[in-house]
């Protein structure tokens, strides 16, 4: 890597497609850009540069941007903003690696070829991961590509945090808790203990909310249980999926209802959540200034179920030492942050209102000086990990 080779990142969300430009082997943020609210009402592009500062906007309303244009768009703007810069490498986030993946991985035709059979473990997701990189092997194909996965982090979660109460037979099929968010959740884990050194050995939950929302226990820096499992619908109420439902529900949609897969899948995936309850929105933003008690039943709900997880997971550690935030809700939402410790304060959390409301886009702490569990915001960066990973893979080559 020499001072002009770069790195380019790509998070394919379930609603964002977020890329950054890294320059040299130091990894610094040349650009980085986001397309949000893909498939809804007005979706919004913005770049900035190093500094933060916005270097490009754009608007689409009509709900007409999808996975693949948005992809369009990045490419074309990437491709003109690169000034002169060697893309070296190419790193994705792609959402499930199976069993098979424990790790980030240099991308071929075998690979997504295996990769595409995991597909129907994570809808929302993989097919809008996995689309880009082929699109950049048609373009480019001599600049590699590596894989990046969001289960990896919690694969030495210990057997009973990964396994379902199935028949060994399941089980063996793979069919067990993985835990997703993982590049949120090794960046959280890494930056934690440059803020606070104490920190290092600690019995954290971190909850990373965005529009996909899950919660993990981490000891020492590694994951020991996670609120989503086999796929990311389990757990926490998110923007459009339901979280941990007995699957009692999905035999009774089933038999009664007479629903088939692809409308359970869609009810489950795309109609639920906060956007389900509500019969509103799915974005955090609308329903909290939304005067309807259709968008506060639905707050509400994930309220409670944040709570009642952080109980389950300070559980699985045996204590809880710290508390944080992620994700664009966990990050902006000084509402939902009241609430959620509000309710926590038999854990020993308080949380400082005046740090709470500050506004500020750094690793911070919100909880007064004297709150037993300190409480923590740290902004989500899955693409600094994406980059980290990316680097390591090249230099082993
Ligand atoms: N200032 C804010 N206040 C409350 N919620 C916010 C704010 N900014 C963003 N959000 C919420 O964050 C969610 C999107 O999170 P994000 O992490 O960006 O999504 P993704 O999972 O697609 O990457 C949306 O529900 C959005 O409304
Ligand atoms: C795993 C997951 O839910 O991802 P996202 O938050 O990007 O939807
Ligand atoms: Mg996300």
């Amino acid at each position: 890597m020499n001072s002009t080779d770069s790195i380019v990142v790509i998070n394919a969300g379930s609603s964002s497609i977020k890329f950054s430009l890294y320059d040299g082997a130091a990894l610094e943020l040349a650009m980085r850009g986001k397309i949000e609210n893909l498939y809804a009402g007005v979706t919004r592009f913005v770049a900035q540069d190093a500094a933060g500062a916005v270097i490009d906007e754009h608007r689409w309303s009509g709900g007409a941007i999808d996975h693949a244009a948005g992809m369009r768009f990045l490419i074309d703007f990437a491709q003109s903003h690169l000034a002169g810069r060697r893309v070296v490498a190419v790193g994705h986030r792609i959402v499930h690696g199976g069993v098979d993946y424990s790790g980030p991985q240099l991308l071929d035709a075998g690979v997504l070829a295996q990769l595409d059979t995991l597909v129907p473990l994570a809808p929302l997701h993989l097919p809008h991961n996995l689309a880009p990189v082929r699109s950049m092997f048609a373009m480019a194909p001599q600049v590699p590509q590596v894989g990046c996965f969001d289960t990896a982090f919690h694969t030495g979660q210990p057997a009973a945090a990964q396994a379902f109460a199935l028949p060994a037979r399941i089980t063996d099929l793979g069919i067990r808790r993985y835990g997703f968010h993982g590049l949120s959740y090794e960046y959280i884990a890494a930056t934690l203990p440059q803020a606070d050194p104490h920190l290092a050995n600690a019995k954290v939950v971190a909850a990373h909310l965005g529009n996909g929302a899950s919660m993990c226990a981490m000891r020492g820096g590694c994951s020991v249980a996670s609120t989503m499992g086999f796929t990311a619908v389990d757990g926490l109420p998110m923007g459009t999926r339901c979280g941990a439902l007995d699957p009692g529900v999905v035999l009774y949609l089933i038999e009664e209802l007479g629903m088939d897969v692809a409308a359970v899948q869609k009810l489950l995936y795309q109609e639920s959540g906060l956007l389900g309850v509500s019969g509103l929105s799915s974005d955090m933003r609308t329903l909290e200034q939304s005067g309807d008690p259709r968008a506060q039943a639905a707050i509400a709900l994930l309220v409670y179920r944040i709570g009642r997880e952080l109980g389950s997971l300070a559980a699985a550690l045996g204590g809880l030492d710290a508390l944080v935030f992620s994700g664009g809700i966990g990050e902006n939402s000084t509402a939902l942050r009241a609430a959620v410790c509000r309710d926590a304060a038999w854990l020993g959390v308080q949380l400082d209102a005046a740090a709470n409301h500050r506004s500020g886009d750094g690793v911070r702490r919100v909880s007064t000086a004297g709150s037993r569990v300190p409480v923590w915001v740290v902004p989500a960066n899955e693409e600094l990990m994406i980059a980290r990973h990316t680097l390591d893979i090249l230099e082993q080559q």
